[in-house]
């Protein structure tokens, strides 16, 4: 069973469940093998970047691969240090070879760094337009952010990845992303585990048969949010995916709009003004 689709704003389509890959503790050792038993297991979208310093584990996978490359989509990102137009020219270079591949499906601005996401999204645009990358996004862009870029940008982003979960729930942002046609894709869509107890989600877990996490990924699917729930266990790999014969029903939905309660995992995007 393979993942529905999303078609971004550019046309092209994207698996709306990936697999994401970063290890907290940077170990780059489990990565390979993760993406490859993720593309055995039906997952067509591979989520890097360029600071979870495992682009050249997954190159390798997609070269070990089964799979043909043009089925599969691979999300890397600019990362804060290498920001400003001619540093991330240099970064998406690097990436694109780190990843031994011959174009990149989306590339992302990782964080809305102060004084250098214009001249960033300048360059993200220099490298579409030149049809070296298929789609260009950001990454923890909230509404200021988004009204910011709206006044340089001449290509629209196709996706802004953020943290968006039932507890720490962006639907400004996600409003906005709709008005402006960006697809929205959630980030730590299981909370790595924080909330895997929580009453109102173990209720629903129960009524479905499911996993707390399988809830939780399915949330966002249900929402038409793209997620890429993260593991490196062969087991959980499969686990996250086997979400797709099932969906939330509005009663589920409507109790999972109560759990907003500011829980996230990483910086404040607000931070970045
Ligand atoms: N753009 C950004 O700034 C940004 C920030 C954070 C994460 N991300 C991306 O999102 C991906 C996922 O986010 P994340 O890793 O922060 O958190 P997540 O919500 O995907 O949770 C990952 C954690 O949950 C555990 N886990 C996974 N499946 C499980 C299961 N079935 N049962 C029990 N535990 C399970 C994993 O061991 C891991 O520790 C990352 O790998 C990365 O690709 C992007
Ligand atoms: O995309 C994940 C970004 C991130 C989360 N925690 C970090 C610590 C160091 C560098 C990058 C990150």
């Amino acid at each position: 069973m393979h993942s529905p689709l999303i078609t971004l704003n550019n046309g092209i389509k994207i698996a709306q469940l990936g697999l994401g890959v970063f290890e907290e503790d940077f170990d780059v050792s489990k990565t390979k093998e993760a993406v490859k038993k993720a593309l055995e297991v039906g997952y067509r979208h591979i989520d890097t970047a360029a600071v979870y310093r495992n682009e050249e584990e997954v190159g390798k996978a997609l070269k070990e691969a089964d799979v043909a490359r043009e089925e599969i989509f691979v999300t890397t990102k600019v990362w804060n240090t290498d920001q400003g137009f001619d540093n991330a020219l240099k970064a998406y270079d690097r990436s694109l070879k780190a990843l031994q591949l011959d174009y990149i499906d989306l590339y992302l601005v990782h964080w809305p760094v102060k004084e250098k996401r214009k001249d960033t999204w300048k360059a993200l645009e220099k490298i579409y337009k030149e049809g070296r990358v298929r789609a260009i996004g950001v990454s923890n862009y909230l509404v200021p952010h988004l009204e910011e870029l709206e006044t340089y940008a001449n290509v629209v982003p196709a996706v802004n990845q953020i943290e968006h979960t039932p507890f720490c729930n962006m639907n400004s942002t996600h409003l906005k992303c709709k008005q402006m046609g960006i697809a929205l894709e959630s980030y730590s869509p299981m909370v790595r585990g924080l909330k895997k107890d929580h009453p109102i989600l173990k209720e629903i877990a129960a009524k479905h048969q499911r996993s707390t996490f399988q809830i939780l990924i399915r949330w966002a699917l249900d929402n038409g949010v793209i997620t890429i729930p993260k593991s490196s266990s062969s087991e959980r790999i499969r686990n996250n995916f086997e979400v797709l014969d099932f969906r939330l029903g509005i009663d589920d939905l409507k109790a999972l709009s109560t759990l907003h309660d500011g829980t996230r995992v990483a910086d404040d995007p607000m931070d970045y003004l």
